[in-house]
């Protein structure tokens, strides 16, 4: 793994520009992932049920994987993670973070503790409450590549993309999408995750440079989404129904699929990472919700960053070719996008719905395929 560079965020505003203007290559459509790996343990009922591979970065370079469009010559989607972990990471040969290691730090891997409510989760009640354990070193500007991206992916789970990174990614990316998460956490003493009003915070006023920020339901109302959608579109999750998306002017409501919640960690990663294929693919930002949704409930079926199934995956890019006509000019690419629901959203969640269908008929007749046991529930 290569060792983390020291904290330099000094950069003069010259270098900066000079970085923007000098093309220093890198493939087409090349994406900017920036958020850390990090250890989960997952408890019920006092008693540790699951302890795995975490970190916003891991599930979405999962989905951004299976799901970008890529060349038949590309063999991994082209994208670059920025993440850091201590020596003491239990994940390195994980596929995530095997194909793009992370930094190597002194500080030990962050750590959450996810303690799951013993009562049946409802579609909004928070089904777990979050504790961070231990905290890996921030991810610093100087950490990133000296080079521009299509688009980046702005996805910390602990504090860990400070403002200045933020800007920086922001200044290195065409588009750049936000999970709320990165944002506007907070730890009280005993590392419990809370919450501040984005709007108190250095973030705000990088907003209007922002194409979309997600937030989820539970941290919607600290996102200010009549002030924010003002600025940027804005999504947000709302578990098993879906999502919605405001901007200035419009919103629009994306249904969900249908899914069996073993657990719930990831979905809100892998639902970024989904609408941020769909983008990639040209499709609207509405449409591309579908996508967000479809591996949203793809994520909650599995317990951790999730295996699927590659006719799942073949499945998917078949729909997404025969329904976007636009591959070689993608919306993301920084001032075009078009956030209207398509004439043809209806047909692109029957076909996407007919797939998880086809799955779990798939899943049932051979229970090997199954999903590794239930976390959600006794
Ligand atoms: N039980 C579920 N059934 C189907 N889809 C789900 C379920 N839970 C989550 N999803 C999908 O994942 C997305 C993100 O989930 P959500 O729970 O809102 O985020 P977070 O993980 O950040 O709390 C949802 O918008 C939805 O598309
Ligand atoms: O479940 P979700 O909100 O999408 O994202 C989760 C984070 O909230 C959590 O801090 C982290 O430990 C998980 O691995 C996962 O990244």
């Amino acid at each position: 793994m290569p060792l983390a560079a020291e904290p330099d965020d000094a950069l003069e505003e010259g270098e900066n520009q000079q970085l923007l203007l000098a093309t220093k290559g890198g493939p087409a459509l090349e994406g900017l992932v920036v958020g850390s790996y990090c250890h989960d343990v997952l408890i019920r009922g006092g008693r540790v049920v699951g302890e795995t591979l975490g970190g916003a970065a891991a599930f979405v370079s999962n989905v951004l994987d299976a799901a970008s469009p890529r060349e038949e010559e590309q063999e991994a989607a082209p994208f670059v993670v920025v993440s850091k972990v201590g020596r003491d990471f239990a994940y390195a040969s994980a596929p995530a973070p095997a194909r793009r290691p992370p930094l190597l730090c002194a500080s030990p891997t962050t750590s959450f503790h996810a303690q799951f409510s013993e009562a049946a989760a409802s579609a909004h009640a928070p089904d777990r409450e979050l504790r961070r354990v231990r905290a890996c070193d921030p991810i610093y500007p100087a950490d990133l590549p000296d080079r521009r991206f299509a688009y980046g992916l702005a996805v910390g789970v602990a504090g860990e993309v400070l403002p200045e990174t933020l800007e920086r990614m922001i200044r290195l990316c065409r588009a750049v999408l936000v999970d709320a998460q990165a944002l506007i956490r907070a730890f009280d003493g005993d590392g419990a995750v809370c919450h501040v009003s984005l709007e108190d915070t250095p973030y705000a006023r990088l907003l209007p440079r922002v194409a979309f920020l997600k937030a989820s339901s539970e941290e919607a109302p600290y996102v200010g989404v009549e002030t924010a959608r003002r600025r940027c579109c804005v999504i947000v999750t709302e578990g098993r129904d879906g999502c919605r998306l405001c901007w200035d002017g419009g919103e629009a409501r994306v249904a969900p699929f249908p899914a069996v919640q073993v657990d719930p960690t990831g979905a809100g990663d892998s639902f970024l990472a989904g609408f941020a294929a769909g983008l990639l693919w040209g499709l609207s930002a509405t449409d591309a919700a579908l996508l967000g949704n479809f591996f949203g409930a793809a994520a909650v079926s599995q317990v951790g960053v999730p295996t699927f199934h590659p006719k799942m995956l073949q499945a998917v890019k078949e729909i997404l070719e025969d329904k976007t006509t636009k591959r070689s000019s993608p919306c993301i690419n920084g001032t075009t996008f078009t956030l209207e629901k398509s004439n043809m959203h209806d047909e692109l969640h029957t076909a996407l719905q007919e797939t998880v269908r086809l799955m779990s008929e798939q899943q049932q007749a051979d229970p090997a395929n199954g999903n590794g046991g239930d976390i959600c529930s006794t």
